[in-house]
């Protein structure tokens, strides 16, 4: 669905606004003669840090509470332990060129951007114990030696997928907005895994095209979610289709430090929000802080909540009856994905002299992802790799490590692939499991199917004096995007209340 057609039911004129994000990046939140409000904003991560400037910037007093020592949530970039400058993205580290509202905002603060080499003919295969180049697996996809019928042994992963769904496919890009919605719901109760296996458009697929598809195309984690969850926001985005994808130079969290850096007046960190409550004509917000323990109250007239809703759950909302039965049913009921990145730094890039220059190596070893970095390459010196990216069920094998053994594991994984080189070029390495994040819980939303049409309008409904927004609450889930486009709704639907 194209944003700029979402129209924002207004709550309180019984009016319908067309919501043009773009509009108020550019020119900011429409003036009008309605009184000023004192809004608290619960998290500073993007969403949070996008509403608070508009709002900030249309004259409201607000204050942010971040209950981090940081700003940016899962926007996360981590330059140590690393040398001579190097950082690895454990969040967000791509941005694709059709999430226009986030390179909207890059644009205005003016980060530079770097081509993020997502995949390359160069790039590694390395699975059921075959190591091949995408460009030999393009040419005979059967080289990786998938026990499959012969109907199926001449097509890579995305073709036995697309073809699997493409009536659906081609509906769905034919059809209007409006009919996309339909769409959705229609085929909202598929699971991936049920839907490949059962195929409603076709042929069945064999055990074992499922199994190659699931592996290459990431989702052998969990196929028991959404259908057109993985395949709208994954897939589409990240695997299929022909997106060019960005990275900011020198980190990704230098997007949300431009705004920090705009508002950090009005922002306190290490305020963990502990209640809330709805008095008659305000809201009461105590914290704990992170660090000392000391509690504190803020007061004021409305509040939005920018924070998953996993850890929103251990936030006291009184009375119980502030939230609706549907939104206490949202709150916990949505899914965010375990996720573990783990990042090493060698001594020189010597996967360059293997003719890999960004990109990634996808395996059914542990490691199931790496990617090659895409900035300096044919720089001398010290490097650092992706060196596992997983999601769910993998993620959660790596969870069970430590810290130190992760980076060991995923060394091992290098190894089977480049060899006994890599422990001669291993300077040190870190990890981060977003599961173990006591700010997130987890990686970013994922439906289970039946949940976009029972819960995704609740996820964001309004609710007497508090608002919602994040990127569970947007039509990007798992994407910057989605936290940007909720918090200039969210700014919106406060800045237009009575
Ligand atoms: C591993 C990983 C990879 C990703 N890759 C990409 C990518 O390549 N490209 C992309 O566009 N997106 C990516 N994303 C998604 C993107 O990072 C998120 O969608 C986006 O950053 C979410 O922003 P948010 O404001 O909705 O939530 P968050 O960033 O989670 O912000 C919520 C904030 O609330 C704070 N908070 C939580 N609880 C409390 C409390 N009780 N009191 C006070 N504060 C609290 C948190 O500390 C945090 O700062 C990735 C995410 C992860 C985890
Ligand atoms: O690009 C990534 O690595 C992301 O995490 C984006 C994403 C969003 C939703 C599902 C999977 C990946």
């Amino acid at each position: 669905m194209s944003i700029q057609n979402i129209y924002l039911k207004s709550m309180f004129r019984g009016l319908t606004y067309p919501l043009d994000h773009l509009s108020i990046i550019e020119k900011g939140l429409p003036f009008n003669d309605l009184p000023l409000k004192t809004v608290t904003i619960v998290g500073g991560g993007m969403a949070g840090l996008v509403a608070g400037y508009q709002l900030i910037k249309a004259g409201h007093d607000v204050t942010i509470l971040e209950g981090n020592s940081r700003i940016g949530g899962r926007i996360f970039t981590k330059r140590s332990p690393f040398t001579n400058g190097n950082y690895l993205d454990m969040g967000a580290m791509r941005v694709p060129t059709g999430h226009e509202l986030t390179m909207s905002y890059i644009k205005k603060w003016q980060l530079e951007l770097q081509p993020f080499i997502n995949d390359s003919p160069n790039d590694l295969i390395y699975v059921n114990g075959v190591r091949v180049r995408a460009s030999e697996y393009m040419k005979n996809p059967q080289i990786l030696e998938y026990p499959l019928m012969p109907s199926e042994q001449r097509k890579t992963a995305s073709e036995i997928l697309i073809e699997a769904i493409q009536p659906f496919l081609i509906q769905y890009k034919n059809s209007t907005d409006e009919q996309k919605l339909k769409l959705r719901k229609a085929f909202d109760h598929y699971s991936m895994g049920d839907l490949l296996r059962y195929n409603p458009f076709g042929e069945n697929l064999s055990a074992n095209a499922i199994t190659k598809v699931k592996i290459l195309l990431g989702f052998e984690g969990f196929p028991e979610f959404a259908f057109m969850a993985i395949l709208k926001d994954i897939l589409g985005s990240v695997f299929l289709g022909d997106n060019q994808f960005f990275q900011i130079r020198g980190g990704s969290d230098r997007l949300p430090y431009k705004f920090y850096q705009s508002i950090k007046d009005h922002v306190l960190l290490n305020q963990k929000v502990t209640q809330i409550q709805q008095a008659q004509n305000n809201i009461v917000v105590n914290t704990i802080h992170n660090k000392n323990g000391e509690k504190s109250t803020f007061l004021s007239d409305y509040i939005l909540i920018a924070i998953p809703f996993s850890v929103l759950q251990f936030i006291n909302i009184e009375p119980h009856d502030t939230f609706s039965f549907d939104k206490w049913r949202a709150i916990r009921e949505i899914h965010y994905a375990p996720s573990v990145k783990v990042g090493i730094e060698f001594g020189e890039r010597f996967w360059e002299k293997e003719g890999i220059e960004g990109g990634k190596l996808t395996t059914d070893l542990p490691n199931r992802f790496a990617h090659y970095p895409s900035h300096g390459i044919g720089e001398d010196g010290p490097a650092v790799m992706l060196a596992s990216y997983c999601w769910e069920d993998n993620a959660q094998l790596w969870d069970s490590l430590s810290p130190p053994q992760r980076v060991q594991e995923a060394l091992q994984g290098l190894s089977m692939v480049h060899g006994e080189k890599v422990y001669d070029h291993f300077m040190n390495g870190t990890s981060f499991s977003w599961t173990r994040n006591p700010f997130s819980a987890g990686c970013f939303t994922l439906f289970r199917p039946h949940q976009y049409s029972e819960l995704s309008e609740k996820i964001k409904a309004v609710e007497g004096r508090f608002h919602f927004a994040g990127e569970h609450t947007s039509n990007f889930h798992g994407w910057i995007e989605g936290a940007v486009e909720s918090g200039l709704r969210a700014a919106f639907e406060i800045h237009m209340r009575q």
